[in-house]
């Protein structure tokens, strides 16, 4: 059980939340450019929070530092400390493996693998060791299936290629894919940038379902879409983070100049 920490500059009813993530003082490098200023907040359980901000601020960079995604990138290095239930995730003994089963990742663009719908989703409980024989596993997918809203959909045709649903039922692919290995946390960045209204629509109902179970992180260039899924939302501009809090503070009564301009279209 953590300790019930008050949230960093923020007044949301989510502030009192035990919480799951920490970041303190967490700058990334490109080379080096330093993308990321010193970034601290902390993450509550099973909250919904947005970034949001203008093209280039560092909104996907520090979402990546969660489950250590910048370590695929060559020129990355990431300094600052981020604890996930009070571990730090750059201790040398943590598996990396295991804490990107734990802090899940969705991308912008639905990914599934070039497999059918149930490999995509059994693969990582086989790679985890999840299950101990079939009937198990076939539990794991529907389970997984159904959590992300898309069971009813593709009961049918479970050995027909992911790739070949449509662009939402892929990306709710993507969604079962991390729920199979039961993570804590979900990172989005953008996950309906690439979606029609209606795809967008199911996935955001989905977002606010998830969140019973999960802690999400989402990235977005859709103010509405923040308005409409997270309870908070931090403002980002030039790789600093400008402003957090719950996510009608941030639009109806922002504190900082640049978030007000930001949120009534100034810029960005
Ligand atoms: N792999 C990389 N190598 C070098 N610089 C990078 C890399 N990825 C991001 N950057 C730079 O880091 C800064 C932050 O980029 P990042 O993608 O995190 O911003 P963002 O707010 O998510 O932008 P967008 O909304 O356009 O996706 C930008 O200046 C970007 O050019």
């Amino acid at each position: 059980m953590q300790a019930m920490v008050p949230t960093a500059r923020s007044e949301s009813a989510t502030a009192a939340g035990s919480v799951k993530l920490k970041a303190e003082d967490v700058r990334v490098f490109y080379g080096e450019k330093e993308a990321l200023h010193g970034v601290s907040m902390d993450i509550v359980s099973n909250e919904v929070i947005a970034f949001i901000g203008p093209s280039g601020c560092g909104k996907s960079t520090f979402l990546r530092c969660f489950n250590r995604m910048n370590d695929t990138v060559a020129s990355a290095r990431v300094t600052g400390r981020i604890t996930l239930d009070g571990r730090d995730i750059h201790d040398p003994n943590l598996d990396v493996v295991l804490l990107r089963a734990q802090v899940g990742m969705v991308f912008q663009k639905p990914n599934p693998f070039p497999k059918s719908i149930f490999e995509n989703v059994a693969y990582g409980p086989r790679l985890h060791g999840l299950a101990s024989n079939r009937s198990d596993m076939e539990q794991i997918v529907e389970s997984s299936l159904r959590k992300a809203g898309l069971w009813d959909e593709v009961k049918d045709r479970l050995d027909a290629p992911g790739t070949g649903l449509s662009g939402g039922q892929q990306q709710r692919l993507c969604i079962a894919r991390a729920i199979a290995v039961s993570p804590d946390v979900i990172l989005m960045d953008e996950p309906c940038s690439a979606l029609d209204p209606i795809a967008t629509g199911i996935i955001e109902d989905l977002i606010t379902e998830l969140k019973r179970n999960y802690t999400i992180v989402i990235v977005t260039h859709n103010m509405q879409q923040a308005g409409r899924v997270a309870d908070r939302t931090a403002f980002f501009h030039l790789g600093n983070l400008v402003e957090i809090g719950a996510t009608s503070q941030i639009f109806m009564n922002p504190r900082e100049r640049r978030t007000e301009d930001y949120v009534t279209g100034r810029y960005g």
